[in-house]
């Protein structure tokens, strides 16, 4: 069985590929396939952002597909970079430029006023249904430099407080244990058992 993530991000395709594996689902990504423009980000929610990547794949390609929109809530920074947490330091979306940016805007901030989530919003569209979507987070604090070379994205720079370690310093399968991304497929495993369809509960 294959599953297409309607996503050009290599991170992401990496920990979808962990995470359906053990099930023996197969992940295959808009990075497999030529000529497939770019979804213009317009919504001003994760969820709608996911709704349409994934319906716009989805009415293009006429089979199913799960979309993520997925970034970086602070809290000091009243909730930014959020859903334009790909393209904060510009549209060239630089992982490196977008955490300089962060941490030169949290500069003189003392660590419990760093509080800050990672947020996924997974959506699945299916040609002549419904499409469902879910949420989910990952709680911690943004650190004053990096750590880590794990990961992707603002990982280097997230710390969670209960493993004492920064997201960047988790192999995959710790990440895909507790992270935003982890914790929305969850969800969606739950819709899928309920419809009985695609993959059960180990
Ligand atoms: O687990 C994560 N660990 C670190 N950073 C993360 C994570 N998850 C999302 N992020 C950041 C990366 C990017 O700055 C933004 C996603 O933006 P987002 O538009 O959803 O993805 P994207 O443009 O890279 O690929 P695509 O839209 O093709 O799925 O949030
Ligand atoms: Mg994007």
């Amino acid at each position: 069985m294959q599953i297409l993530i309607a996503t050009k991000n290599k991170g992401k395709v990496s920990e979808f590929q962990s995470m359906f594996n053990q099930y023996g689902i197969e992940v295959i990504s808009l990075l497999d396939m030529e000529n497939i423009p770019d979804v213009e980000e317009t919504g001003d929610t994760f969820e709608e952002n996911a709704i349409l990547k994934a319906e716009t794949i989805c009415n293009k390609l006429n089979i199913p597909v799960i979309s993520d929109d997925s970034g970086l809530e602070i809290d000091a920074l009243d909730g930014r970079p959020g859903v334009y947490s790909a393209r904060y330091a510009g549209s060239h979306k630089n992982d490196e430029d977008n955490m300089n940016k962060v941490l030169n805007e949290l500069e003189g901030i003392p660590n419990q006023k760093r509080t800050a989530r990672f947020i996924c919003a997974l959506a699945f569209a299916r040609p002549g249904k419904d499409t469902f979507v879910v949420k989910g987070l990952c709680e911690g604090e943004i650190l004053h430099d990096r750590r880590g070379t794990e990961g992707f994205g603002y990982d280097p720079i997230f710390f969670l407080p209960k493993l004492n370690r920064s997201m960047a310093e988790l192999t995959k399968e710790e990440k895909n244990k507790i992270s935003h991304r982890a914790n929305a497929l969850i969800k969606l495993q739950d819709f899928f058992n309920e419809e009985d369809m695609l993959w059960q509960k180990p």
